[in-house]
């Protein structure tokens, strides 16, 4: 690199990169991961359940959709910060309001471009995702050693729980669809909508729209809600959403109210970190993943149909299935690795998956599974 580096990458295990700094400026010590994925940039820094992470993206044009502010998942830019192959630049893309990093400033976020991503991604799948230190310094200057010793002090993300910070603090009421999108999916917003109380443990908004889509009126619920808290919405079903962090930490104080609610009999459907709480409540346990699975062309094997599905993905912890009880089957597996990737149980309508049926970024072949929450709470309805 010819010019003096204004940012800097330093692995727990020593390895230094130098880059360029685009975003906010300053430093910040997360577990390192990496994304496939070739579109939906902007959906997967603003998705809670990338807080503590910095996201190396293997797709090299990252920003030249810029920021479109319709596309957020969440209120704010969540990923810690981004490591990018080339630096971004103008956005081409008649709905951005914004470019990538004049956003990512001001979120205070973090950005590194030319870093060697293929050579990244290749030490990431090898040594497991590692904790690492992020900095963004226009002068250049920076103390490697102590960036790397900040790394490998860094607790990292077993047993932490994360999903209380990014939930929201107060419920609120969820009615979107895409009918009110311009152009919109020609859906139309449902008569006699069907009362869904659904956990934010850091949730996606297009897991929200989702939900509303297959006939949902949604109450949204902070994490640490109790069910006593979800039970006086008189929910006809109980969403639990994705978030960030260990899922054993989140448990201590989720599993017990979704154990409460698995006794009422209500039709509950989980999506990834809900789907590792689920696994909890009904007697399973998670164990964290070497590098996780994180990208947008995922294919996942529906056990009991034989369908194959094409997902997207996002996370670092797994449902060990060899650990699930009798009357909690396994439904899906990941034929990249053949780790988990559903349950349901034997006699109710509950049933979680580890992927992103919402598709934000992504394919939709999985959005049967809001059609299927729907079609059981329309049975319970109809008694
Ligand atoms: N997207 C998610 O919900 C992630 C779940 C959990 N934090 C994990 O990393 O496995």
């Amino acid at each position: 690199m010819e010019q003096k580096p204004t940012a800097c990458l330093a692995l727990a295990d020593g390895t230094i990169f130098y880059g360029r700094g685009f975003g906010a400026s300053g430093e910040v010590v997360a577990e390192l991961v990496f994304n496939t994925a070739m579109s939906g940039y902007q959906e997967i820094m603003t998705d809670p359940s990338y807080a503590s992470q910095v996201v190396t993206f293997t797709f090299p044009h990252i920003g030249n959709t810029g920021i479109t502010p319709e596309d957020d998942e969440s209120p704010d830019a969540v990923a810690a910060g981004i490591v990018v192959k080339w630096d971004p630049g103008e956005p081409s893309n008649w709905r951005a309001t914004s470019d990538l990093a004049s956003w990512m400033e001001k979120h205070g976020r973090i950005g590194i471009g030319g870093i060697d991503t293929r050579r990244l991604t290749r030490a990431i799948r090898e040594q497991g995702a590692p904790h690492a230190v992020l900095a963004h310094d226009p002068q250049g200057n920076f103390d490697t050693a102590a960036m790397v010793a900040r790394a490998r002090d860094w607790p990292g993300l077993v047993g932490m729980d994360l999903a209380r910070e990014v939930s929201c603090t107060q419920s609120y009421r969820w009615s979107e669809g895409h009918w009110t999108w311009p152009g919109g999916f020609n859906q139309t917003r449902p008569e006699n909508p069907l009362r869904v109380v659904a956990i934010d443990y850091g949730a996606k908004r297009n897991i929200l729209r989702s939900l509303a889509e297959s006939g949902a009126d949604v109450t949204v619920l902070p994490a640490t809600a109790t069910a006593e808290d979800v039970l006086c919405h008189n929910p006809e079903g109980v969403f639990l959403s994705n978030g960030p962090g260990d899922p054993a930490a989140t448990g201590e104080y989720a599993v017990p109210m979704i154990r409460e609610l698995i006794a009422r009999d209500l039709p509950i459907f989980g999506v990834c970190l809900g789907h590792q709480l689920l696994a909890l409540a009904l007697g399973g346990q998670t164990v964290k993943m070497p590098h996780g699975h994180h990208g947008a062309n995922h294919p996942v094997r529906d056990i009991e149909t034989g369908r194959v599905e094409i997902t997207s993905m996002n996370h670092g912890f797994a449902v060990d299935s060899q650990t699930l009880p009798e009357g909690v089957v396994e439904t899906h597996v990941s034929l990249f690795d053949g780790s988990n990737c559903g349950l349901r149980m034997a006699d109710r309508p509950v049933f979680s998956v580890q992927y992103h049926p919402e598709a934000s970024p992504g394919p939709h072949d999985s959005d049967h599974l809001f059609t299927r929450f729907g079609k059981a709470m329309q049975d319970r309805r109809a008694g």
